[in-house]
């Protein structure tokens, strides 16, 4: 993270919504944010199938009467979370906006983050003020992570169904996000995982950072779930949210398609 407390993202809220903006500059302290209205962005990144559609459909359903909320979604060559989210009916259909991203899903949250800076203001500005905009990034491998310059707080997301072993095997994501999540615990008994050693590796890995187990089907685990986004909203609010890289993906290469 760069020391400067104006982030590509904030350069873009405050010339687009400076509006919104609720007090003066001055307050905050070196490294975090100005009090500010411009809505929280929060990423949701993780393998393919985790559960990352569902927690934004669990997020919405807790919180869409209280806050105002949207969706971006990120897929490669289809918009079928988006179309998944609008049939669970969570938010009205035109607060869901589908990027699709024609490459590694890592591409557009990542390296070129323009299509989905794109989305979040065009939701803003039709919607705004927005509280919270939540992005799904297209399901990836154990290396994908959101660029600090496209939202404020990140969560990853592991399942159960995964294998017990995956929060050891580390990576940005699982060590550095604001909350990783290890999903669908209603499952762990028919897939032979402990879920109390599952977590207990992920914290061991995390540096005491937030471990959430959850199921959509266990109405506590939902409810912290909702308490962490609110939290977190409350310290962009305030200003005492600080953005956070969790680091780049491994080493990588696109070689070009053969002709
Ligand atoms: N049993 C159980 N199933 C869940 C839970 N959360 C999600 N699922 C199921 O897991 C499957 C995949 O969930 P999605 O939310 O589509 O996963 P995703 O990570 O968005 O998938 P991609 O976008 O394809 O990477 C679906 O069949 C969900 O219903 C959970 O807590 N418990």
């Amino acid at each position: 993270m760069p020391d400067s407390p104006l982030l590509p993202s904030d350069a873009h809220a405050s010339s687009a919504h400076s509006a919104h903006t609720s007090s003066p500059q001055s307050t905050h302290a070196h490294g975090a944010h100005p009090p500010t209205r411009r809505a929280l962005r929060v990423g949701v990144a993780g393998p393919v199938g985790t559960g990352k559609s569902s927690i934004l459909a669990t997020l919405c359903g807790q919180l869409a009467d209280s806050l105002a909320m949207a969706v971006v979604t990120n897929d490669i060559y289809t918009d079928e979370d988006a179309r998944f989210l609008r049939s669970a009916g969570v938010l009205p259909t035109d607060r869901i906006h589908a990027v699709e991203t024609g490459a590694c899903p890592h591409t557009a949250i990542r390296d070129d983050i323009s299509a989905n800076l794109d989305a979040v203001e065009d939701l803003e500005a039709a919607h705004g003020p927005l509280d919270v905009v939540l992005v799904e990034s297209g399901g990836d491998n154990l290396t994908a992570t959101f660029s600090p310059a496209l939202v404020d707080a990140q969560i990853f997301c592991l399942d159960v169904a995964g294998g017990g072993d995956v929060a050891r095997k580390g990576g940005p994501g699982i060590r550095g996000a604001d909350l990783l999540v290890v999903n669908k615990t209603d499952l762990a008994p028919y897939v032979g995982v402990d879920v109390t050693r599952m977590v207990a590796d992920a914290r061991g890995a995390r540096d005491e950072r937030p471990v959430l187990a959850l199921s959509k089907n266990d109405p506590d685990s939902v409810a912290e779930l909702a308490d962490w986004l609110r939290d977190t909203l409350a310290r962009h609010r305030a200003g005492t949210l600080v953005p956070r890289d969790p680091g780049p993906m491994a080493p990588h290469s696109h070689p070009h398609p053969r002709p």
